[in-house]
């Protein structure tokens, strides 16, 4: 919302509250935020630097934002006008979001496209959003596909959005490490947030949607999108449920735009269709939405929507990388190890090589020209390879893992390309359970290789079974220690007390439905790790930042059945017949002694 009217709600006697004011978010924010003097006049000092740095633009002393991103290669189209778009963004520090859908567990290489876009407006000043789509997951986006996705059941779904909530996080708080490194250093005015559409879809009406949008929406134009037009001439034709899907990824964008002053989407180039939909519907909604002082002062040309594509990452024969070709390069370590990240990156070609530097890494322009230089007296060195490779690895799996990668890359082409180092090779680490490959078959490795090798006996570190007895029984100390998360009771009963471990969501209540919260883990009697059980067959647990367990709760005698175990549960099984032998007398009558 414009601080104007921000400040409009602050003087408002709370009689006059209405309904959408709360829900977008006006009251809420009043209410968490006290309005200090230092904050005011830290916006007002930012205020003035940004206009400041508009005059540097307008007088061509500074380069717009829009042109850098140009330059290094990310935009492919803009919907609402180039110039209208540079113009709005020299003038006004307007927010910004890409939005993903959580349909598989991971993110893939191709979602960070438009995902450095958005990074590098951070790093400029603006306000930017990753949005999960929990609630559009749900429904599927159509867009580029000629048949409909596989139904996913609840608790997958579940899973795969808490897996990308943590991995937005982390590759936030990298981008902060690596942005450092080339001189951005954080700035009081730099806002990001990560959001779910489940806070918002999940509690929407239809009848809300038919009445303030539903007007606005014209058959012809929905039914001559490429999107459905491909499916229902090509494909398997569409539900209605999928022919909806713009509509939510538009009510999305409505929403954030009134609470959070969202003004811009970004998406990959399969997106096109959709964030057009998007700024029609809000344009629609901007002269058209019921109650008239939250339409109040969202007609001028600065509170415009605009959105911008980011070309596609493909294959070689010109295949989109992602989930539904089957070729994603997956960023979670447990589906493609940095090591095979980092392969992938010193597998490109020289043609490719220089876009990747712009795209994946936030080397200044002048320093990657210099990198090229060098990189062309030697190509086989691949030189400038392993940089990008290094650098994304940093990227998405941290520093220390891609010094790691890198070593261990280098190690096998001691004295340059041609001699490959047999026995480096056969010391690399592979994925968890994956076979060593032969170095023919390394070095020839084709994309699908790449593909997740998600089964039982290969399932990743994050994912764990553990039984229903177990977990029913049982404090958070051994659940720990049963996820695996500690070596043994003592270290999580001595966790527990530091405040150190953490359970997603709260005590009796699914909160993570909405977002990913999470609370210390507690020895109370009344904080158990029963209460925290989701959909009836999901824990999820947490220790320091990153390390999580989904722990899938199986009945015992399936636990058991698929051969699995987990630490402690023959002790667990143990002390709990002991407990039944007691009780029952049974063992500790001297009249039967055993
Ligand atoms: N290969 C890619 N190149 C550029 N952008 C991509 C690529 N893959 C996905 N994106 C972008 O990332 C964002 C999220 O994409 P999405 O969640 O649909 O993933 P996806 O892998 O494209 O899924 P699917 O293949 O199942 O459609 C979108 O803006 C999308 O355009
Ligand atoms: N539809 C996008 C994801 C998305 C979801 C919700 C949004 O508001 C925006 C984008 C995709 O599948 O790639």
């Amino acid at each position: 919302m414009a601080a104007a009217s921000f400040f409009k709600h602050l003087a408002r006697p709370q009689a006059y509250i209405c309904k959408d004011c709360i829900r977008y978010g006006a009251i809420a924010r009043q209410a968490r935020r006290a309005i200090s003097d230092g904050w005011l006049r830290k916006t007002a000092e930012a205020e003035i630097a940004w206009k400041e740095q508009s005059k540097l633009i307008g007088a061509g002393e500074k380069q717009s934002t829009l042109a850098v991103l140009e330059e290094r290669g990310f935009i492919k189209d803009i919907a609402g006008g180039r110039d209208e778009l540079d113009n709005l963004m020299t003038n006004k520090r307007i927010g910004a979001y890409v939005g993903v859908d959580p349909t598989a567990p991971s993110l893939h290489v191709g979602h960070l496209l438009p995902l450095m876009a958005l990074f590098w407006m951070y790093l400029h000043g603006f306000g930017c959003t990753t949005l999960l789509g929990g609630a559009t997951a749900k429904v599927g986006d159509p867009s580029g596909r000629l048949s409909a996705r596989d139904a996913q059941k609840a608790d997958s779904q579940k899973m795969n959005m808490i897996a990308m909530h943590v991995q937005l996080k982390k590759l936030w708080s990298n981008v902060d490490a690596l942005a450092g490194r080339f001189g951005y250093q954080k700035e009081w005015a730099w806002k990001r947030a990560l959001l779910n559409n489940n806070a918002w879809l999940n509690k929407l009406g239809i009848t809300e949607v038919l009445r303030d949008l539903g007007p606005g929406l014209r058959l012809g134009t929905m039914l001559a999108k490429d999107t459905v037009k491909t499916r229902l001439e090509k494909g398997d034709g569409m539900s209605f449920a999928e022919f909806c899907y713009p509509l939510l990824q538009s009510w999305d964008w409505w929403h954030m735009y009134q609470a959070n002053g969202i003004q811009l989407q970004i998406g990959g180039s399969d997106q096109y269709g959709n964030i057009c939909a998007g700024m029609d519907a809000i344009n629609y909604m901007r002269k058209t939405y019921h109650a008239p002082h939250l339409r109040e002062g969202l007609d001028g040309p600065l509170m415009a929507p605009f959105g911008f594509t980011t070309p596609l990452l493909t294959t070689s024969s010109g295949e989109k990388f992602g989930k539904s070709a089957g070729n994603a390069i997956w960023l979670d370590p447990e589906m493609l190890s940095s090591f095979d990240l980092y392969g992938f990156f010193v597998k490109s070609s020289d043609d490719d090589i220089e876009r990747y530097l712009k795209l994946f890494t936030f080397i200044p322009l002048p320093q990657i020209k210099l990198v090229m230089t060098h990189h062309m007296t030697q190509p086989e060195q691949r030189h400038a390879q392993h940089l990008v490779a290094k650098e994304f690895v940093s990227l998405v799996h941290g520093v220390p893992a891609a010094e790691k990668a890198e070593k261990e890359h280098k190690a096998l082409f001691a004295g340059g390309s041609k001699t490959l180092n047999l026995d480096a090779l056969r010391n690399a680490p592979r994925n968890p359970g994956k076979a060593s490959p032969s170095p023919q078959e390394d070095m020839s490795m084709s994309l699908n290789k790449f593909a997740p090798q998600v089964n039982a006996q290969n399932a990743p570190q994050k994912y764990t079974s553990l039984p229903k007895s177990l977990v029913m029984g049982s404090a958070f100390p051994q659940i720990l220690y049963s996820a695996g998360l500690v070596s043994s009771r003592s270290e999580g009963h001595r966790l527990v007390s530091a405040q150190g471990a953490y359970v997603a969501g709260q005590p009796d209540g699914d909160s993570i439905g909405n977002s990913l919260n999470w609370s210390a883990m507690k020895h109370f009697e009344t904080d158990k790790p029963q209460k925290y059980i989701l959909d009836g067959n999901l824990l999820v647990v947490r220790v320091g930042k990153w390390n999580i367990r989904m722990c899938h709760i199986l009945e015992d005698d399936d636990f058991e059945a698929q051969g699995l175990t987990c630490p402690g549960w023959e002790e667990f099984k143990e002390r709990e017949k002991a407990k039944a032998d007691a009780a029952t007398g049974v063992g500790s009558s001297p009249l039967f002694p055993m």
